[in-house]
C-alpha cells in the first residue's frame, strides 16, 4: 500500500462492510467503477443485483462472510446501521491498518464518536449520504436518486476520492462538515420518523396537516443545530420539502424499510439526537420528543403484527 498523493501501479483497495441498501449499491458502484472491491456482509448474498432508471444488472463484486477471509485494505467502507458500528469490530481489526481511511456511510451527525476505540480518529471520515436506496431482498437493491456522499476535507478525502476510480460513487468535500451533517439530520428528522410511524413513503408530506406537522419537526432540529454550530435557516426547511417532493414517489426512508422488515430503528441515533442535543441546549422540541416517544414505544408494542401486519422489532 502506498500513502495518498504518491504514484502507484496498483488500484487501490476497497471493502464495504454491510450488504444492506447502501452497502450493496457502493460496493457495486465501487466495483464496476473502480475494481478491486470487496463486500462484508453477515447475512447471505446470493448475488449483488442493482435496479435503477435502466434497469436491473447483476454486478460481480465478492462477498465474504468472515473476516479472516478479508486483508488489509485502503479504503473501507462503512454501511451499517449505526447502532451496528460496534458488530463491526472484527471487519474493521481484519481490514484497517495505518493508511487505512474509514468512511462511515451513515446518518446521524456524531460519526465519529461512534468509531471511538475502534479505528484512530485520524483514519475516520464521516459521510453523509444523499442516496436513496431499498433493499428489495438479499443483495438486491432498488436504486431511486442520489449518487453523493459529502466528507471532510483533508487528505483522508483524497484517498476516498481516489477510491472511487471513475466517481460514479461521487464523494465531495465540504469545507462546513457540522452544518451538512446537521442539514442531512433535518431530513431524517423529517423522513425516517413519519414514514415508519405512519407506513407510508414521501408521498406522505402531500397532505397538508403530515407537512405541517413536519414544518414544526424541522423548525425545531434547525433550532437545535443552530445551537449546536451548525449554519443552519429558514430555507433548510424549503429544501427538505423540495427534496422530498422531487424525488420518485414510491421513495421511502430506511427507517421505514426497518419498520417493515421488523428490524430495529434507528431514531435513538436521529431523533434522539435531536432531542439529546437540544436539552443540553435548553431548546425547546414538543414535537421531535412526541416522534421519539411514539418510536421508542413502537419498539415495545405487543400488537404491531396483528394489526398491521408489520412485524415486531427486535427488543433492546
Ligand atoms: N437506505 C437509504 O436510502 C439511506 C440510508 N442511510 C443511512 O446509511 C446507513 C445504512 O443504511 P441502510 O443501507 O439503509 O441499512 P440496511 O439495514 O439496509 O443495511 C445495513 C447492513 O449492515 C449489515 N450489518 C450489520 N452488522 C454487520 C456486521 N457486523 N457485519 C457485516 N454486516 C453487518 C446488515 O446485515 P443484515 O443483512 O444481516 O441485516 C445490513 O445488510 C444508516 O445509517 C442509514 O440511516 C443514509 C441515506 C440513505
Ligand atoms: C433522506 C432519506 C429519508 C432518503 O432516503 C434518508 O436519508 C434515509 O432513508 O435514511
Amino acid at each position: 500500500m502506498t500513502s495518498g498523493g504518491e504514484p502507484r501501479e496498483q488500484p487501490m483497495t476497497s471493502a464495504v462492510i454491510g450488504a444492506g441498501s447502501l452497502g450493496c449499491l457502493v460496493a457495486g458502484w465501487l466495483h464496476e467503477g473502480a475494481g478491486s472491491t470487496v463486500l462484508c456482509a453477515r447475512s447471505e448474498v446470493p448475488e449483488v443485483r442493482i435496479t435503477d432508471r435502466a434497469g436491473t444488472r447483476t454486478v460481480a463484486v465478492p462477498v465474504v462472510y468472515d473476516p479472516g477471509e478479508v486483508g488489509v485494505v485502503d479504503v473501507v467502507w462503512l454501511t451499517t446501521k449505526a447502532y451496528d458500528t460496534a458488530g463491526a469490530a472484527d471487519w474493521l481489526r481484519a481490514l484497517v491498518a495505518e493508511e487505512t481511511v474509514v468512511v462511515v456511510v451513515q446518518n446521524g451527525v456524531d460519526h465519529a464518536d461512534r468509531l471511538a476505540g475502534l479505528v484512530p480518529a485520524n483514519q475516520v471520515l464521516p459521510a453523509v449520504a444523499y442516496i436513496a436506496a431499498e433493499r428489495v431482498e438479499p443483495g438486491h437493491v432498488r436504486h431511486d436518486a442520489g449518487r453523493r456522499l459529502l466528507v471532510p476535507p483533508g487528505r483522508t478525502a483524497a484517498r476516498a476520492v481516489a477510491a472511487t476510480g471513475d466517481g460514479r460513487l461521487d464523494v465531495r468535500t465540504s469545507e462546513d462538515f457540522r452544518t451538512e451533517a446537521w442539514r442531512k439530520l433535518l431530513r431524517n428528522a423529517a423522513g425516517n420518523p413519519i414514514c415508519a410511524l405512519t407506513l407510508a413513503r414521501l408521498r406522505v408530506f402531500a397532505d397538508p396537516s403530515v407537512r405541517a406537522m413536519a414544518r414544526s419537526v424541522l423548525e425545531e432540529v434547525v433550532a437545535v443545530g443552530r445551537a449546536a454550530g451548525a449554519d443552519l435557516g429558514p430555507d433548510d426547511v424549503e429544501a427538505v420539502f423540495a427534496m422530498f417532493d422531487g424525488l420518485p414517489p414510491d421513495t421511502g426512508s430506511s427507517m421505514l424499510y426497518d419498520r417493515l422488515a421488523g428490524r430495529r430503528l434507528e431514531h435513538e441515533e436521529l431523533t434522539g439526537v435531536v432531542v439529546a442535543t437540544a436539552d443540553a441546549h435548553g431548546v425547546e422540541v414538543p414535537v421531535n420528543r412526541t416522534l421519539l416517544a411514539l418510536l421508542r414505544g413502537l419498539r415495545s408494542g405487543e400488537d404491531s403484527t396483528e394489526e398491521t401486519g408489520v412485524n415486531r422489532s427486535e427488543p433492546g
